[in-house]
């Protein structure tokens, strides 16, 4: 079955763009996985833990046949490939790769929660997503839309998101 799904990215290690442009890469010449749009590259502050470097942030919209849970793996792989380390809880990292929505699903397995649980209130998520999908409707949220949710956002989660001048 084909799935359309949506991919948050962020980096705060450098090489950031580095980092995010080999992560598109993979999702380019993955088997399965056709990428239909993507954001432009946002320069964010960091949230959680306050005490680290601006993230660069962005998300991809793509196609594929892949089912929910082998799509996690293969967004897995990069943050390995990546030599991505967990040092802590929101700290920093040099890829982070988590799957937004896929389709209008409801999954509820730890390891695999969609609609990503954060997603609703992070202007780092939402501003880019709305850029390339924002009439797609977020499940558990009474038919808002992307749009809708970045609208609800407060304004010091929009004061913290700019727009960057990078294509990748
Ligand atoms: N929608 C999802 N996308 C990616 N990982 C998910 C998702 N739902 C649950 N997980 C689980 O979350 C764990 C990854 O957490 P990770 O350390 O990347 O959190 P984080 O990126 O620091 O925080 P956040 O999830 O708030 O962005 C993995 O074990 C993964 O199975
Ligand atoms: N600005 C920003 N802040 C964060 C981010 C992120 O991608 N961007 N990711 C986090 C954990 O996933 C915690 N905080």
């Amino acid at each position: 079955m084909l799935h359309q799904a949506l991919i948050a990215l962020g980096s705060n290690i450098e090489p950031k763009v580095d980092h995010l442009r080999n992560a598109i890469q993979a999702f380019k010449a993955a088997e399965g996985i056709q990428v239909t749009a993507v954001s432009s590259v946002y320069e964010t502050v960091p949230r959680g833990y306050a005490d680290q470097d601006n993230f660069y942030n962005m998300v991809l919209q793509i196609e594929t046949d892949l089912d929910p849970e082998t799509l996690l793996a293969f967004c897995q792989s990069i943050e390995t490939m990546e030599k991505r380390v967990r040092l802590f809880k929101n700290g920093p990292r040099t890829i982070d790769v988590d799957i937004l929505l896929v389709d209008d699903l409801t999954l509820t397995d730890p390891d695999l929660l969609v609609p990503h649980p954060r997603m609703h209130e992070r202007g780092f998520v939402l501003i880019p997503t709305a850029e390339i999908a924002g009439d797609w409707e977020v499940p558990g949220f009474e038919g808002a839309t992307i749009a809708d949710l970045t609208a609800a956002l407060p304004q010091v989660e929009r004061d913290d998101v700019r727009i960057s001048d990078r294509q990748l």
